[in-house]
């Protein structure tokens, strides 16, 4: 059943909290915002001159309730570009309906960001992938929102997009084709994949059934985040970049014994928290230098 939209945030309701987050940000215009998946709070490090707010004090703002989520923004400089990164994200499966899980990116336009970031951890389902490789997202299948809970339900908040919006270049395909280069750069061919994502509402990993079928029709990786933050991204126009870090293998093997888990997923995560550090910093120096596309049909 579709998710209740009442007591949707408006407009202005955003604008509050954006004006909120400037008045403590001395007025900063991060261009690059970066939400961390599970684990992967460490993208934070290496910020310079960092402001880091808790979600218990910004207007509006939902709590983190999962572990290796931690819960606040930090604002500040990563390769030189004003960024505010996101240290735990929301899940559906926290009890938040998807329109609240996804408010962040409208705060994100409102200060003036013009690039996302988003990162998970997930489950390979790909049978070539290997734990603490790397999965840039190509495309994406949105299991709730084909059931039709998507954030982007309810009355359309023109002020931030199209009623109809196309996800045509979802994944921007210059930032993709910057990140090959990366890839090279840093040595890490050997653990890079191209693919697309399943979201999935959570929080149980999926059954031996469920895995079989997410790879007969071509799912190379699967978790409980990302796509809903993504569409109310490019329903507002952020240029998003995303990607997926192979946490545990998924399981296809009715004998199988094996049980994924959080803590193993977390593991994964801290293992990779320097060479994905590298990966997204070289990311965000490349936004810093390019100009956003305002023709305001891609
Ligand atoms: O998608 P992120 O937030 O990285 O977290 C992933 O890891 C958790 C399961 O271990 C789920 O929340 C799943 O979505
Ligand atoms: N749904 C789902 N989410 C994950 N997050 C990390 N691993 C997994 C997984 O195997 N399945």
């Amino acid at each position: 059943m579709a998710d209740s939209i009442e007591g949707r945030y408006s407009y202005y309701q955003l604008k509050e909290t954006a004006d909120y987050l400037k008045e403590n940000i001395n007025c900063m215009v991060p261009k690059v915002a970066i939400i961390c998946g599970s684990g992967l709070g460490p993208l934070a490090e290496g910020i310079e001159n960092p402001i880091e707010i808790t979600y218990d004090r910004i207007p509006c703002f939902p709590k983190s309730t999962v572990i290796g989520h931690s819960g606040s923004l930090v604002f500040g400089c990563l390769s030189g570009v004003p960024v505010v990164v996101m240290k735990g994200r929301f899940h559906f499966y926290e009890g938040y309906p998807v329109w609240k899980v996804t408010m962040p990116c409208r705060i994100f336009k409102l200060l003036g960001c013009s690039f996302l970031i988003v990162t998970n951890a997930a489950g390979g389902v790909n049978q070539r992938f290997k734990v603490g490789d790397i999965m840039m997202i190509k495309d994406h299948v949105f299991l709730l929102g084909l059931s039709g809970n998507n954030p982007l339900r309810g009355p359309n908040e023109d002020m931030f997009g199209r009623r109809v919006p196309s996800m045509t270049n979802c994944y921007d395909m210059d930032l993709r084709k910057h990140a090959r280069k990366v890839v090279k750069q840093l040595g890490l061919e050997k653990k890079f994949h191209e693919g697309v994502y399943a979201s999935v509402g959570g929080p149980n990993y999926e059954s031996v059934a469920e895995m079989r079928m997410l790879s007969t029709v071509g799912i190379d990786a699967v978790g409980m985040s990302t796509v809903p933050e993504v569409l109310v991204a490019r329903h507002c126009d952020l240029a998003v970049f995303a990607f997926s870090l192979i946490t545990n293998e998924g399981i296809l093997d009715y004998n199988s014994t094996k049980k994924p888990g959080h803590l193993e997923v977390l593991k994964a995560a801290k293992a990779m928290e320097g060479p994905l550090q590298d990966f997204v910093k070289e990311m965000v120096k490349f936004m810093g230098c390019k100009k956003p596309c305002n023709c305001g049909c891609c």
